[in-house]
Formats: structure tokens, sequence, C-alpha cells
């Protein structure tokens, strides 16, 4: 799990400027799979061999100064309850505001390493005396940065990650990480509570008191599960978009630390926007995923329903075609505990190795099958295929000509893949390379 650096301020003060600058060229896309929701939210990064994940906590609209007010403090909340490390901005051409001081208010309460970065210092010598005003929001580490100009950011990063590497990294409990990831009220505690009441069960821990997340540990004929939950996400914002904002950095913190995503969504509801925002999180973070449909007690049923609803998944997430689907009621406890055997399957799944000779095999009989497409007169020869990894499967295809593979042609190697080995609720990746790399 790598360490969380949240960038906090008010609007204008260069936040997103900044956030460009540190992740630069480095931003990681997948593949151009439709109906991913990408933004722009949150990059992992590096600095001298420190990796963390910066999260930029966005564009806010000004509407009217209350408003405002409300807004930003609620963000500064979020970051010091989610984040290690926070990075307060402000702007040195400005001075300090009201909003400043409220904002820095709140990052005082709680014992987080904060950075303070004056930015706009564009001319250190020239704007020195602007500096001294902001010693009076009473952090430690003051770094005067120009964004824009990219100027002292060697020294904020310097401090940024002897900062982490301070932080006393969390003892991972044993067992198979489940993320429990979805919108608020699609009963994602319900079902913690469920698997935790069964009478199977052995629950052995609650932790996460520090953080909102909730762990749970729970132990079932001698296998045990960490359940990892984002409960009362809800609750304490009323707001629409920080409500969003909430929700995507929590999902993000639960996804990274999971073995198996369960994507959960209220089946009386069906799937929404955020459903997809927060799938294409697990997706991007090449995550196996199972869907979950709740509530199924509740959902009136006639004949087929179940196959039209998967049906209409599936068109709705594209990119989770490999994701199988559950229909659960954590209220009746229907088939909630086949969750978990199968998030130990697909577990299996994703961690598992195909050997050269079998994959091989495979490779073979699909290019005979369906030969790689000849493009610009020339003929793309595969000579050989290996697993280079697991967690997630990762495959390189060696040939002659690997910029004239298609990514289509890529999708049916997948495919074929898939039919031969199965890799159930997992993402695979497909690379090529010539031979003699
Ligand atoms: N002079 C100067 N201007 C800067 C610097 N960094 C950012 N700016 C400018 O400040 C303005 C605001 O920058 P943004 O990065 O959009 O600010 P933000 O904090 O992300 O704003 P919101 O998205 O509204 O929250 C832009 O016009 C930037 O060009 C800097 O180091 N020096
Ligand atoms: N009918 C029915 N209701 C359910 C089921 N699971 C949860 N609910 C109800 O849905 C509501 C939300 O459940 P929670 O478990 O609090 O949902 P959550 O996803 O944890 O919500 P947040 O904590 O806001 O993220 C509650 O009123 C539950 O009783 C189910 O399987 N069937």
């Amino acid at each position: 799990m790598k360490p969380i650096v949240a960038i906090v301020g008010r609007p204008n003060v260069g936040k997103s400027t900044l956030f460009n600058k540190l992740v630069g060229d480095r931003v990681a896309i997948v593949d151009d799979q439709p109906g991913v929701t990408r933004d722009r939210l949150y990059r992992e990064t590096e600095w001298c061999g420190t990796e963390f994940v910066l999260v930029d906590t966005g564009g806010l609209e000004p509407r009217n100064n209350d408003f405002m007010m409300s807004k930003i403090k609620q963000q500064a909340e979020v970051a010091m309850n989610e984040a290690d490390v926070i990075m307060f901005i402000v702007d040195a051409k400005a001075g300090v505001t009201a909003l400043d001081e409220e904002v820095a208010y709140i990052l005082r309460k709680k014992n987080k390493p904060v950075i303070l970065c004056v930015n706009k210092v564009d001319d250190f010598l020239a704007q020195q005396d602007d500096l001294y005003d902001f010693w009076s929001l009473g952090f430690e580490h003051l770094m005067p940065i120009s964004a824009e100009h990219k100027s002292n950011l060697g020294d904020m990063l310097d401090v940024i990650t002897e900062n982490i590497n301070k932080l006393e990294l969390q003892e991972e409990e044993e067992g198979l990480k489940l993320a429990i990831i979805g919108r608020p009220n699609a009963g994602k505690s319900s079902l913690v509570n469920r698997l935790s009441g069964e009478e199977r069960a052995i629950v052995s821990s609650m932790a996460g008191t520090t953080r909102d997340a909730i762990d749970t540990s729970i132990e079932f004929d001698d296998n045990k599960y960490i359940l990892i939950d984002t409960a009362g996400i809800r609750r304490k914002s009323k707001v629409e978009e920080s409500l969003e904002y909430y929700s995507v950095l929590r999902a993000i913190k639960t996804i990274k630390r999971a073995d198996v995503c369960l994507l959960m969504l209220d089946g009386q509801e069906g799937i929404t926007e955020q459903d997809k925002r927060i799938a294409g999180i697990a997706y991007e973070e090449r995550k196996p995923i199972i869907v979950v449909v709740n509530k199924w007690d509740a959902v009136e049923k006639e004949t087929m329903t179940m196959k039209h609803m998967t049906d209409e998944l599936y068109e709705e997430l594209p990119f989770l075609s490999y994701a199988p689907i559950e229909f659960v009621s954590a209220l009746t406890g229907q088939r909630t505990l086949r969750l978990l055997e199968h998030a130990d399957l697909v577990y299996g799944e994703y961690t598992k190795r195909i050997s050269t000779g079998l994959l091989n095999g495979v490779i073979k009989e699909a290019t005979i099958m369906n030969a790689p497409p000849t493009r610009k007169g020339r003929l793309v020869k595969i000579n050989y295929a290996t697993q280079v990894s697991s967690a997630p499967p990762k495959f390189v295809v060696f040939c002659n000509y690997p910029e004239l593979v298609h990514f289509s042609y890529l999708r049916y190697l997948e495919n074929r893949l898939r039919e031969s080995f199965g890799f159930e609720g997992c993402p695979i990746d497909i690379m090529t390379q010539t031979k003699n790399r």
C-alpha cells in the first residue's frame, strides 16, 4: 500500500498546476477501453525511490463564499482522514486569506504531517518578505515554491518523502483482503455484518479505529479473510460533489490494498455513474473483480430477470466483461457465503502461472485459426509467448513487428487465453515485443 499525499487548498492557488508538474508524463493509461471513466484525480509518482500516490482535491466551482467555505473545509477533513501526508497550498501573491486560516485550523487538529507550500514565489528575493505572514498559519514545514516555473519543487519533494519515510508502516494482518466497494447505501456494511454474524464465522478483530475504513477479520473453516469496508461515507457530507470525491478517494485507498474487489451494486437501483467510476478505478488498478448485485430479496423478479440484468451490466461495464456477477442478499444471507468461495477462486486465478509450453500451444493454435493481420504489406509473425508475471497475469508475445499488432488482435489473443486457462474475474495484460530486445 503506497502512502497517500493529498493536495489541499482554496481555488486558484495553483493546485492543478502543481499536480501536473509533479506527475508529468508518468500518467499510466492501461488501454483505451470504452466505458472506463477516467479522471485526473490521482496518480502514482515517485521521488528518489520513494513511491506515493498524489491526490488532487479537484477544482471547485466558486458559487458563493459560504458554499465555498464549507466545501473546502470538507475537503480538508477528507484529506486529514485519508492522507498520510498533506500538501497545503497557499498563494504568495494573494497573502494569507480567511479561507486559508479556516483550512489551517482543520489541518492542525490532527497529528499528520502538513507541508505548507507557498506557491507563486516566482522570484524568491523579491518576494521573500511576503513569506513571513504564512508562518502564522502554524506549520513546521514552509516551502516557498513556484509550480509554474518548477522552482524549489525538488526541496519540497525531499520534505514530503522524508515525512513519508517517517511513517510507521502498518503491519497487515494475514488473510485474503476483500475490498467491498460501491456507492453509499448499496449494502456494504450489511454484507460485512452478515458474514461476521454467521454461526461458522470466527471474527477475530475489528481494527482501523484511526482511519475511517473498517477492517473485519473473519475465519471460515481455516480460511481467513479481511473484509475492508468503506462504511460511513454518506452521513458525513451532504453536498453531492464532495460526496463523490470522498467516496472516490476512499475507493482508491481500499482498492489499492485489496486482493479482490467486490463491487457492490444496489439491485433495486441498477448501475449508476458513480458505480461505473468506482469500477473504472478497480479496473485501472488491475485488480480481480466480482460484481455483486445486492438486495436480491427486494428485486421484483420475472422470468429471466437475472439474465437480463447480467446482459445489462456487461453492456454498461464493457471493460469488466471478465468479471463474474453474483446476485446476493446481505439481508437474508442468500449466496453471501458463496462470495467468499468465489473470491478465493478468483484470487487463485489471479496468481496462477501458465507454463510456457502450454501457453505456446494455445497461442500457436490461435494464430493458425486467425493469423495476425498483414499491415502495410508486412507480415506479422509471432515467435512465442511467455507469462512474465502474475497478479495481474501478464504475458509478453514476441514477434517481428510488435508495433503492427493491433489492439483488436491482442483482444482476440486475450479471449483465447481466457477460453483455455480461465482467469475468471482477472484483468490480463498482453504486451508485444521484438524477439531480440
Ligand atoms: N505566477 C504564478 N502563477 C501560477 C503558479 N502556479 C500556478 N499559477 C497560476 O495560478 C492560476 C491557478 O492555477 P490552478 O493550478 O488552476 O489552480 P487550482 O488551485 O488548481 O485552482 P482550482 O482548480 O480552481 O482549485 C493559473 O492561472 C496558473 O497559471 C506559479 O508558480 N506562479
Ligand atoms: N432489502 C434489502 N435491503 C438491504 C440489503 N442490504 C442492505 N440493505 C439495506 O440498505 C441500506 C443500506 O445498507 P448499508 O449496509 O448501510 O449500506 P452501505 O453500502 O454500507 O452504506 P454506506 O455506509 O453509506 O456506504 C440499509 O437500510 C440496509 O438495511 C439487502 O440485501 N436487501
